[in-house]
């Protein structure tokens, strides 16, 4: 059979009718099908398609289909598309600014259409139709690790999985290791940690993420469904109330809530009895301690996981036998696509003050350029020398790198030594090492957003 011609529409969820009669309009509802079979998703229960539908209007995506045209035979069904690819914007913390930052998300290809370029064209013109809207970054998560440099997108957020034995409970440093006593004073003494309702989360939750994510580089503010995701009462797989989800939180001195922790149990029937990390947020180092305190203290459980740890937790610091907190996996988290190079570095600090001249290579073309970046009291300048890469001896550079590097490196996360050692920034070791302290920084970025 000959290969259909493809149309790609651009378009917002919409619902027909009001109220609970409202349904999703039928090229909302067939994108949303065609989304989860990609991801090999069960059919929706009655309503999630539209709760889906509101929630994808809070958060204004834009749908993209590809839908098969000109079919020979009319074997294909044209109204379900053969290619999704849904967008968002949301704020990224790059550790002195909020971004503004062009999410991708919901990408798939029918099995019976791939290898045909459908991911590379939707894929460009979204990048083109972003950068010329003025965002300075596009951000993805990635299913595989294969597919997205192509496109110039870089690793700059990792996470750990964490498996903590809290047999003995944690006994963490500085702590006075009774935060679990509910009600009672916190490990540092001046606050407190009590068990939430399940109604109270989404209100604590909110209120602590945004603290977080204001001050945190790497973090991606959170879509409009993520409160309900985290105290249960929108599960994941069908958006019903899941009733298993427990919660607990910390409440400063003056009474304001500075942390909480949300998780499930998994159960009797297997063993070592676990109880699972949902979401684990705080803003001061005596909630973090308080709250990591209350999970060794839960009786009955052996293990502890967690799989949104930092690269860099301090849990592991905290207690007293190391050994307890296992690393059971590292895997990327957030990937980064720097689209305006000048205006993506000076929304992030300066490190070491200096100079250096950098090209940067983007097969797209959408961010190659040679830039000056300049350094001084924690701000990072740059300046547009040239368009392209190989310019006169005037605009010449000292390290060269690709998009995709300099976004993994944007956050301070991965480090441009390393990046050069692996043969990815090449130039003059003396102006590589000099990039990498302008570009160094003094916290290791983390996301604890997934979308
Ligand atoms: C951000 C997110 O949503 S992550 C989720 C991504 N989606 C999935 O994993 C769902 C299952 N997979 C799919 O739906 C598809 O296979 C996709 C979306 C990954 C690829 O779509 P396709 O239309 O087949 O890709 P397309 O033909 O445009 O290929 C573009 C390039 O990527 C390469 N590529 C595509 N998929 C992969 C892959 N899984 N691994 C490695 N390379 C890949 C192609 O070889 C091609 O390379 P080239 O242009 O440099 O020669």
């Amino acid at each position: 059979m000959q290969h259909p011609d493809y149309e790609i529409r651009r378009f917002r969820a919409a619902l027909d009718g009001t109220g609970e009669d409202a349904r999703a309009d039928a090229v909302t509802g067939a994108w949303i099908e065609a989304v989860r079979r990609g991801f090999h998703e069960n059919p929706p229960v009655p309503g999630q398609v539209e709760r889906m539908v509101g929630f994808y209007r809070q958060d204004d995506r834009e749908l993209t289909g590809a839908y098969a045209t000109g079919t020979p035979d009319g074997a294909v069904d044209t109204a379900v598309p053969v290619a999704t690819f849904g967008t968002m914007r949301h704020t990224l913390n790059t550790g002195a600014a909020l971004l503004p930052t062009h999410q991708i998300t919901a990408v798939t290809v029918r099995a019976t259409h791939r290898r045909r370029g459908l991911l590379r064209r939707m894929m460009t013109e979204d990048l083109r139709r972003a950068a010329d809207a003025g965002l300075a970054m596009a951000a993805l998560f990635a299913s595989e690790a294969t597919i997205y440099g192509r496109f110039g997108f870089g690793v700059a957020v990792e996470r750990e999985s964490l498996r903590i034995d809290t047999r003995r409970g944690l006994s963490l440093v500085g702590g006075a290791g009774g935060a679990g006593a509910a009600g009672q004073a916190s490990a540092d003494g001046a606050g407190a940690t009590e068990f939430v309702e399940r109604e109270a989360i989404a209100d604590i939750a909110r209120a602590v993420f945004a603290r977080w994510h204001a001050v945190t580089p790497g973090s991606m503010d959170r879509q409009a469904s993520y409160p309900g995701v985290i105290d249960g009462t929108l599960r994941e797989e069908d958006l019903e109330p899941d009733t298993a989800v427990r919660g607990a939180a910390h409440w400063a001195a003056d009474g304001v809530p500075d942390g909480y922790v949300t998780w499930k149990f998994s159960g009797w029937e297997t063993g070592p009895t676990t109880v699972r990390v949902r979401d684990f947020v705080a803003v001061t180092d005596e909630a973090y301690r308080a709250l990591w305190n209350l999970l060794g203290s839960l009786d009955l459980v052996d293990v502890v996981t967690w799989e949104h740890a930092s690269v860099d937790e301090p849990l592991r610091w905290a207690v007293a036998d190391t050994r307890v907190c296992a690393v059971t996996e590292r895997e990327d988290s957030l990937w980064l696509r720097i689209l305006d190079p000048v205006a993506a570095l000076q929304a992030r600090p300066g490190g070491a003050p200096g100079s250096v001249r950098l090209a940067v290579t983007d097969d797209l073309g959408i961010a190659a350029g040679t830039l000056d970046l300049v350094s001084a009291d924690g701000r990072l300048t740059a300046v547009r020398v040239a368009d392209g890469v190989t310019a006169g001896p005037e605009s010449e550079a000292e390290v060269t790198l690709s998009v995709a590097a300099l976004s993994s490196a944007y956050l301070g996360g991965i480090s441009v030594l390393t990046l050069a050692r692996a043969g990815a920034v090449d130039g003059d070791p003396e102006a590589v090492q000099r990039l990498a302290a302008i570009l160094a920084t003094d916290r290791v970025p983390q996301c604890l957003t997934d979308f």
